[in-house]
């Protein structure tokens, strides 16, 4: 009871933020599109963060952008992006555009001197991350703060699972996530090749994401990919749902399951039409430790840790961390179980050191940002430049093995 009362209050503060006072210097943000994922992004995290103002919007259609600057009540509306970079007053851009139109307005906004909060994925292909990441405008002094919006990480659940796991140790991860079945539509931008579009890129992204931070490094290899296509009639370039399996160093392996569409998977009466509604699931199972024991000679004691996260990418909302030690008592010689018992516990995180239990991820992100701009401490969290690139490497060799052809920015709508 306690905990579903704490479920509906923590995310109707989330939802309804009380607006805090902005200080005279706060950073003026800038909106590249009247995008559907700004207002949870960015404009209600920018309500509690009292160094942050929305400023400005500029979108394709002067008209759309007004409708929108009234309902977000954003004071300037600039006839175009280009005009928005060209503002002065403005301090940063966020940029939610398709994909395929990353690489040319991150880079533009930063040779314009903006600081970028760039959505995920960074842009279309590693070679455009390192285009983008190792830009010489990066490394001047004073250069702008240039960031991957992979908000899940800045999270305190994120990095309490991680604070969990023995890195070292581990042999097996697997994350999956599904989007129900009509959440992403068919004629949406993320179905289309020529605005790198695809379900790796745009949802599995994230999962990609959870293998290379829960091993804390970089594949070897893709031993194995394959995707389902979205139907016919529709890019046949794209991947609706993606598998994908990639080999660390130390032989470990990690795998993913991302589907932006999923249906079925119910049993009967239920058609496999039926959209699947599922909590995406993190598994990290670790190597099997002989712990040493009041035991007679012939038996000797494993212990097997699994963790277990659920609702990773949105653990705002709800999250739980599974924690289980496995063990078993068995004779040396054959192997046979003596006894077996399992401890668990469940953990959560939803407020870190920050003391608020009702920041999303992305205000997290936000507060991180906002630091680095300021060039305090933070936390400590953050995605370098060379980690959006390794991301991108990940994403490029699994699209290499299931034989389809990897994004890019050249061709355009
Ligand atoms: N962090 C998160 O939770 C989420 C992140 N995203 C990311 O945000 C980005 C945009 O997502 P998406 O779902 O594609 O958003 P949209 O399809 O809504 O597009 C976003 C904006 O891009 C501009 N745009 C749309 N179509 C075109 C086009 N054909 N050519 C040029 N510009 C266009 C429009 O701006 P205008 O208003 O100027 O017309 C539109 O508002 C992606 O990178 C995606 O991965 C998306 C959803 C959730
Ligand atoms: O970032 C995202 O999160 C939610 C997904 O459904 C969406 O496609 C993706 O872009």
């Amino acid at each position: 009871m306690f905990a579903l009362a704490s479920f509906i209050r923590r995310n109707y503060q989330a939802s309804y933020p009380k607006e805090v006072p902005k200080h005279g210097t706060a950073i003026r943000f800038g909106l590249l599109g009247a995008t559907d994922i700004a207002p949870s992004a960015l404009i209600t995290p920018a309500k509690t963060h009292p160094d942050v103002i929305i400023a400005a919007i500029a979108a394709r259609d002067g008209k759309k952008a007004a409708a929108y600057a009234k309902k977000y009540k954003i004071p300037i509306v600039h006839p175009n992006y280009q005009a928005l970079l060209d503002d002065p007053a403005i301090d940063a851009v966020y940029i939610a555009l398709p994909n395929a139109h990353h690489l040319e307005w991150a880079t533009k906004a930063l040779e314009a001197g903006k600081h970028v909060l760039l959505e995920k994925p960074s842009v279309a292909n590693a070679q455009e991350a390192a285009t983008l990441f190792r830009n010489p405008l990066l490394s001047k002094p004073n250069s702008p703060v240039l960031l991957e919006a992979m908000h899940f990480r800045f999270h305190p659940a994120w990095q309490k699972l991680l604070s969990l796991i023995d890195q070292e140790s581990i042999v097996e991860a697997h994350s999956t996530q599904h989007a129900p079945k009509g959440f992403v539509p068919l004629y949406g931008n993320v179905c289309k090749f020529n605005l790198a579009g695809g379900c790796l890129l745009g949802l599995g992204t994230y999962n990609v994401a959870t293998l290379r931070q829960v091993f804390g490094a970089e594949p070897v290899e893709c031993s194995d990919a394959s995707c389902d296509r979205v139907p016919p009639g529709n890019d046949q370039e794209i991947d609706q749902a993606f598998y994908a399996t990639w080999r660390f160093t130390n032989g470990a392996v990690g795998s993913i399951e991302a589907d932006m569409m999923a249906d079925g998977g119910y049993s009967w009466p239920l058609t496999s039409e039926i959209p699947t509604i599922a909590l995406p699931k993190l598994t990290i199972k670790h190597r099997d430790v002989v712990v040493e024991g009041d035991l007679p000679s012939d038996q000797e004691h494993i212990v097997t840790k699994t963790v277990t996260m659920w609702a990773w990418s949105f653990p705002f909302f709800y999250h739980r961390i599974d924690v289980e030690n496995k063990h078993v008592v068995r004779t040396r010689l054959d192997g046979k179980t003596v006894k077996q018992w399992s401890e668990i516990a469940y953990v959560k995180d939803y407020a870190g050191d920050s003391g608020v239990d009702s920041w999303t991820s992305y205000r997290f992100q936000l507060e991180e940002f906002v630091a680095k701009i300021r060039r305090k401490p933070g936390t400590g969290v953050w995605v370098e430049g060379e980690d959006s690139i390794s991301q991108m490497k990940m994403i490029d060799i699994a699209y290499t093995k299931a034989g389809l052809p990897l994004r890019s920015s050249s061709a355009k709508s």
